[in-house]
Parts: structure tokens; C-alpha cells; sequence
């Protein structure tokens, strides 16, 4: 039997929380505040850009789009996350990805106050997340571990394999689980024998942009699996990196897509904000 380990009802106990935050705080002077800045016409940003904002007028958060277009330079980006980390009234700023041809993530993230940075863009996070100190871990990461906390899975000694090493999701992820005392492996493009290496994992990580790349000989019997992956379908849908069909049965546990990762990572991003307005 393969358990559906859904995010929906946590993200929502996520938000109620967050709503209580958010209005003690307001109360107290303090509405919170949450900036994104977007700089696509990508149709899928702007389809999670809105999720981000709805989800922000339902707890109470405000939420501010700052759209620079697509032919923004790398410079007013940087520029105008620099300009909202130095906005008192704003306790959370992201960045949106794609970017405009020429501009690089990590090095517009570097202009993001990391005591703002509530999607762990900027690189010093990684940094302090690899040293075992706080930071705001990127909010998918995070849903990662706490998808499998909330679930109960046991994470000290289990063998933790994560497919993709991005500096949004695979490294993060990785580097948390370690923190709780998992043996971790990364996996990428150029690994030998993915299927092998996953094989091996008590709890698999999938975050690789790739729909229904994992299937059933990539999953040991009784694995845990959690399906970052939000890959678009033609008909608009939304499919994940693990084919659910072909795992079910095998895995013990599978995040479903959509209804796992995804709502609880907008959920934390929420939390991160309250978290940054209380400081
Ligand atoms: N639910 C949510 O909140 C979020 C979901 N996502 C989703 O998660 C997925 C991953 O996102 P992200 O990390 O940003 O993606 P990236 O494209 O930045 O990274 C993908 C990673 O997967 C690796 N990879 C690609 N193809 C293969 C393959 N055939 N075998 C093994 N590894 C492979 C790449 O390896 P290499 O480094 O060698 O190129 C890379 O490390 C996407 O579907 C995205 O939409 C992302 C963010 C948030
Ligand atoms: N720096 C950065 N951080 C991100 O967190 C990030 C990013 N870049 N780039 C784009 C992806 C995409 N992403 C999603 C988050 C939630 C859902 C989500 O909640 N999806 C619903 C599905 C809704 C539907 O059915 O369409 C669900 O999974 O249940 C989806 C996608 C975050 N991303």
C-alpha cells in the first residue's frame, strides 16, 4: 500500500496560523508585507505569482507585485530589490524566475536582505544553511521536511537520495537533511545509473523538472517519495518528476501533484514573512 502524503490540509494549517500572526500583528502597527518582483511574461510565473498573492490576502498578508517587464536590465532589478530591503514596511521581498537573457539569479539575489530574504534566494543563505545557522531556507526545501515530519518519517540514519542540485531546491533540500542526520545523496544529469543510486534510498527526493522521470525501477520497496516537480501539461494541468502510476503500489509513500509540495511551499512563504515583520 502506497500512503498519499498530501500537503493540503497542512498548508492550510500553515495559513490559519499565519493568519493569527498576521492579524496580532497588524494590530500591533505592524501589517505585514510581502514584495515579489517579476521580471517574465512567463505564463506559469504569472499563474504562481497570483497563487502567491491570493494566498496572501487570505491570512492578512499585503502583497505587492513589482512588475520591471521583460527587457529589465540585471542593474534596475538589483537596483529594486535593493531598494525594497531597505523599505521598513516591507518584511519579505522574492524574486520571480525566468529572468530576462543575461541576468543571473544568484547574483540578483545577493541584493536581497537576507533578514528579508524569505524564499532563501540569496546565496549567503545556502551558506548559513550549510553551516548548520539560521536563515530562511528556500520555502520548498523546507516543505520538503516539513511534508515529512508532519507524515512522521524518520529522517536520523535514513538514506536520503535528492535528484537535481539547484540552488532553489536540490541543494537546500539536501543540506536539510543532513542537518536532521540523514546520509545524503545528490543526483544530477550526469549521474551514472540514476535508477541504481535511487534504488538505494529509504526517502527520494525528486526535484528535476522532468515529468514522470521516476518511475517504479528508480523506488525501493517501501521508499518514501516526495515529488517536488511541477511540469506543465498541454491541456493545463500540472504533472510531477515521478510517474504515480508506476510507483504506487511499490513506494510506502508518495507526495501527489498537484496537492503536496506545492501548497505547502506558498504556505511557508507566508510563515517566513509573519516570521520576518515579528523581528
Ligand atoms: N512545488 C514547488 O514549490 C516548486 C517546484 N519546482 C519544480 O521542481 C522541479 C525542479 O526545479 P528546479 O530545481 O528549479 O529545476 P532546475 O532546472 O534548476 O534543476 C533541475 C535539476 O535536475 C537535474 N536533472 C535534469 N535532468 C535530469 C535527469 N535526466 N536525471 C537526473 N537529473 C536531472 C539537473 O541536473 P544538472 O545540474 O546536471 O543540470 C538539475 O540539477 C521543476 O519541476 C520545478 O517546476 C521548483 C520550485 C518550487
Ligand atoms: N525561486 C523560486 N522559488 C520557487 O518556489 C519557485 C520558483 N522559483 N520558480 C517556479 C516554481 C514553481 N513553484 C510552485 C509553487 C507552488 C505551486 C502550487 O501550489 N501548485 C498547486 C497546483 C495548482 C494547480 O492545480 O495548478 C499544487 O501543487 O497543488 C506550484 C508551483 C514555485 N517555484
Amino acid at each position: 500500500m502506497t500512503a498519499t502524503l498530501s500537503g493540503t490540509e497542512l498548508a492550510a494549517g500553515i495559513r490559519a496560523e499565519v493568519a493569527a500572526a498576521a492579524a496580532d500583528l497588524t494590530a500591533a502597527g505592524t501589517p505585514p508585507h510581502l514584495a515579489v518582483v517579476v521580471a517574465t511574461a512567463d505564463e506559469s510565473s504569472a499563474w504562481y505569482v497570483r497563487s502567491i498573492a491570493r494566498a496572501a490576502q487570505r491570512t492578512g498578508i499585503a502583497c505587492s507585485v513589482v512588475d520591471l517587464g521583460e527587457t529589465a536590465t540585471p542593474e534596475r532589478i538589483g537596483a529594486e530589490l535593493a531598494a525594497l530591503s531597505s523599505d521598513p514596511a516591507v518584511h519579505g521581498v522574492i524574486l520571480q524566475t525566468p529572468l530576462p537573457a543575461g541576468a543571473v539569479f544568484e547574483d540578483l539575489a545577493a541584493s536581497i536582505d537576507p533578514a528579508k530574504d524569505v524564499d532563501g534566494a540569496n546565496p549567503l543563505t545556502l551558506g548559513r544553511l550549510a553551516a548548520g545557522l539560521p536563515a530562511f531556507a528556500p520555502a520548498t526545501a523546507e516543505a520538503v521536511l516539513v511534508l515529512l515530519d508532519s507524515h512522521g518519517i524518520p529522517l536520523s540514519g535514513a538514506h536520503a537520495v535528492v535528484v537535481g542540485r539547484s540552488t532553489v531546491v536540490g541543494k537546500p533540500a539536501a543540506h536539510l537533511l543532513l542537518q536532521r542526520d540523514a546520509t545524503v545523496t545528490v543526483c544530477h544529469s550526469r549521474t551514472k545509473d540514476l535508477a541504481a543510486v535511487t534504488r538505494t534510498a529509504d526517502v527520494l527526493v525528486a526535484a528535476v523538472g522532468r515529468p514522470e522521470l521516476v518511475t517504479a525501477e528508480h523506488v525501493a520497496e517501501d521508499a518514501v517519495v516526495i515529488d517536488v516537480g511541477t511540469n506543465p501539461t498541454p491541456d493545463g494541468g500540472l504533472v510531477g518528476d515521478v510517474d504515480a502510476g508506476s510507483v504506487t503500489g511499490r513506494a510506502a509513500g508518495l507526495t501527489p501533484v498537484p496537492g503536496g509540495v506545492g501548497p505547502v511551499t506558498t504556505a511557508l512563504l507566508l510563515r517566513h514573512t509573519v516570521t520576518s515583520a515579528r523581528c
